[in-house]
């Protein structure tokens, strides 16, 4: 139970941190999600479950943050139970061996511009990931294999319905004179390194909100 809790907490809400703060460095993208959430959700409603398949912008700027800032960057360890050879290197049984997703994630060789939040890869072509480790596992927030983790179904919905109410209720903007900063503090869970801090505004299109 401790372990669920642990698991499913700092990752999620990490994960928000980042996607938003990704969002007000580039203000579009806010404009474009109230725009879908407007016409998925509408003025007279707030957002709720039923609303959150239907948000596909909103999926790929929760995957595009995933993808930069995988909040397990280098997943959990794993043990070999026997000495293989991958790629000319011999891991012997039983070495800890770690598997740095942030890398994989940025790898220039399948990220066009793997540096720079870009929600729209996540909308085209073959780039409609899942979180399975599809396409070749060049994309594994969540890992992969036996020990991938057990609470994708509840994150995914998660981080998609708290980012929608945020964006849906209010607008987001900075303290005066303080600006925005993307660097990240390496660690289990991969945070920013200074904690996101942003006013919110009560949108004045969500009528319920503000009776
Ligand atoms: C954005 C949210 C989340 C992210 C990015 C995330 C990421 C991960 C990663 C990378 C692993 C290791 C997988 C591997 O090494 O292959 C993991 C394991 C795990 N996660 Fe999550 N997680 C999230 C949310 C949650 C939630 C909401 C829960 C529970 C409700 C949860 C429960 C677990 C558990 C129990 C494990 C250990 C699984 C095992 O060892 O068999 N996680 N998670």
């Amino acid at each position: 139970m401790q372990d669920i809790v642990i698991a499913g907490t700092d990752t999620t809400s990490t994960t928000v941190e980042w996607t938003l703060a990704e969002m007000m460095n580039k203000p579009e993208t806010i404009r474009k999600a109230q725009e879908e959430l407007q016409s998925v959700v509408g003025k007279e409603e707030m957002v709720d479950e039923t609303h959150l398949p239907k948000l596909h912008y909103l999926e790929a700027l929760v995957k595009e943050s995933l993808r930069l800032h995988p909040p397990g960057p280098l997943l959990v360890p794993r043990y070999p139970t026997a000495t293989s050879s991958i790629g000319g290197f011999i891991i012997p049984k039983g070495t800890k061996v770690f598997i740095n997703a942030w890398a994989i994630h940025r790898n220039p060789l399948v990220w066009e511009n793997p540096s720079e939040f870009i929600p729209e890869r996540f909308l085209t072509g073959t780039n409609r990931w899942d979180y399975y480790g599809s396409n070749n596992f060049n994309f594994i927030p969540f890992g992969f294999g036996r020990r991938i983790c057990v609470g994708i179904p509840l994150a995914e919905k998660m981080n998609k319905y708290i980012l929608a109410t945020m964006l849906h209720s209010f607008e987001w903007r900075l303290p005066d004179n303080s600006k925005l900063d993307l660097v990240e503090k390496f660690g289990i869970v991969l945070k920013k390194e200074k904690p996101l801090v942003a006013i919110a505004t009560a949108r004045p299109s969500c009528a319920k909100l503000n009776k």
